[in-house]
């Protein structure tokens, strides 16, 4: 049976990573990103074929190796690719939370990306700017408070982790949380289980997703989200809406934004239910991804000093140009850009993309040199973009494992393939909260490199976490992070010359 099994890709004529005959890749899955099996793939047949495949079990994934073909079911045939997981894995029932952007599948998902697109506008995104900008006060504060007079090594992920909770609470819920001043406050708390549960198995925890079809049969259930986190977000928005709907509050945030959507009066108006997951998932996805940018960048501006003081040298001199941080100062920190690009190429939210196809699909063969025009994607295989392994391969971004944001300037940029680069991923099901995450990450940058300086001394080297799809610091990151001495810049400055 198993040999059977290990031979799909080879009968449907892709090239295979061979799996061991009884155990297949078992030993591999030692992550829920699955890098590692990924990376594997893709180095084995990176410009041999297109399209590769290989097994999560005893199921055959295929695992793209071409960034032209990536853009063909990213954006071309996006509609041929439109779900990025089997709706077996969606159980509205036990989780009404999972019934979220993310999660849905064809015309459920078009609908409500069509409905919310238009919160997520730069115009819209711009209105939040002064309440991140409040919660970045209070993390200068925290972080003043903590380093003293004598400096101290932070954890700085837990830091930045409240910081980003404090903002989506507050932009997302209408809530304050307050985390940065109390470690306690319950959406911390919540935070914190979601992504760091010691019991987690990740193991388990794929069989259980490759099979989802399977385990909804059985009579046992496997809760995968707690009832009490459930509990939680339920409450919390309809105490939500029932306030600003019996006493009109207003406020410019995403919550106003849905209750606009819901008072539209269509049948298709959103449920609380359906509200929930949204803002739900606005927290899930937008908390851990950013801190996690922040933490990473501050740890590569630690190992890299002079791109530090140079990016320091650029926001303290926008912001003297503008008297204050502005959101237009923000916009004009271009370097800022690049640091936060190359950040994300090398430390992907997300290991890979996935996409499903919802009909049978035969690889386009409009190109001569392409052979495999044959093969077919059966429907509901599951298809991997391999960001994490696109971002190190060394003929797109030679000497890889080197931060340098000199990549990401324009004429650089311009030079790869338009897909060179998905740290957001890309065309229509791309990551709907780009701006906003983008806009919390710089301005928690610009606030803690203005007032304080990273360096080595006492400092640890963060390793990527295995228990979680996010590639998250596992056990945080500790820096050695001093106030910055009031001469600093003219000091930079006098050396420049
Ligand atoms: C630095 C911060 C962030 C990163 C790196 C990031 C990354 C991503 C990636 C890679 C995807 C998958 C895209 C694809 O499959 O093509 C995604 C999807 C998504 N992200 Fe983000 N994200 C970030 C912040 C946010 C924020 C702040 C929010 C909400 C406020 C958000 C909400 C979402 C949602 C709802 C989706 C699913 C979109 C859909 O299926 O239509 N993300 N994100």
């Amino acid at each position: 049976y198993l040999r059977h099994c290990y031979n799909y890709w080879e009968l449907q004529g892709v090239p295979q990573l061979r799996p061991h005959f009884i155990y297949g890749h078992f030993f591999k899955l030692k992550s829920l990103h699955l890098s590692e099996l990924l990376q594997e793939t893709y180095d084995a047949f990176k410009g041999k074929a297109r399209l590769a495949g290989t097994y999560l079990f005893t199921r055959p994934i295929a695992v793209v190796t071409d960034l032209d073909l990536a853009k063909v079911i990213l954006i071309k045939d996006f509609n041929k690719f439109v779900d990025r997981s089997s709706s077996a894995s969606l159980n509205l029932q036990d989780n009404p939370l999972a019934g979220h952007l993310f999660n849905l599948h064809g015309e459920e998902w078009r609908a409500l990306r069509t409905k919310l697109s238009p919160t997520f506008t730069s115009g819209k995104i711009k209105y939040m700017f002064s309440t991140i900008t409040e919660v970045a006060d209070q993390l200068q504060q925290t972080f003043d408070q903590e380093v003293g007079d004598d400096g101290a090594v932070l954890e700085l992920h837990d830091l930045l982790g409240r910081y980003t909770i404090d903002v989506i609470g507050s932009c997302a819920f209408g809530v304050k949380c307050n985390s940065l001043k109390n470690p306690q406050a319950e959406f911390r708390v919540v935070g914190r289980k979601l992504f760091n549960n010691p019991k987690f198995n990740v193991r388990w925890a794929l069989f259980r997703m490759t099979y989802a079809n399977l385990f909804r049969k059985l009579p046992i259930k496997f809760k995968s989200f707690g009832q009490e986190h459930t509990k939680f977000f339920l409450r919390l928005v309809q105490d939500t809406v029932d306030l600003r709907e019996r006493e009109n509050i207003k406020r410019n945030d995403f919550m106003d934004l849905l209750l606009n959507l819901r008072k539209t009066g269509e049948s298709s108006g959103l449920s609380v239910e359906q509200l929930a997951a949204q803002v739900f998932v606005f927290f899930v996805a937008g908390f851990e991804t950013s801190s996690s940018n922040m933490s990473w960048a501050l740890f590569e501006l630690t190992k890299n000093q002079s791109i530090q003081a140079k990016l320091r040298d650029e926001i303290l001199s926008v912001l003297q140009k503008h008297g204050k941080l502005t959101y237009e100062a923000m916009m004009e920190m271009t370097y800022l850009d690049q640091v936060v690009n190359e950040t994300l190429r090398k430390y992907p939210a997300l290991a890979s993309l996935t996409r499903i196809p919802a009909e049978d699909y035969k690889l386009p063969s409009d190109d001569e040199s392409n052979s495999d025009g044959h093969i077919v994607l059966e429907r509901g295989i599951k298809v991997h973009i391999p960001v994490r392994a696109i971002h190190y391969d060394p003929e797109i971004y030679p000497e890889p494992h080197e931060f340098r944001p000199e990549r990401f300037e324009p004429a650089a940029t311009q030079q790869r393939h338009p897909l060179a680069f998905l740290g957001f991923g890309d065309g229509p099901r791309n990551c709907i909260g780009l701006r906003f995450g983008r806009m919390q990450v710089k301005v928690g940058l610009i606030t803690l490199l203005a007032a304080f300086q990273f360096s080595q001394k006492g400092s640890e080297i963060p390793i990527v976490t295995n228990s979680h799809f996010v590639l998250v610091p596992k056990n945080g990151v500790k820096i050695r992070v001093d106030r910055l001495p009031a001469d600093w810049w003219s000091d930079y400055k006098s050396r420049q010359v």
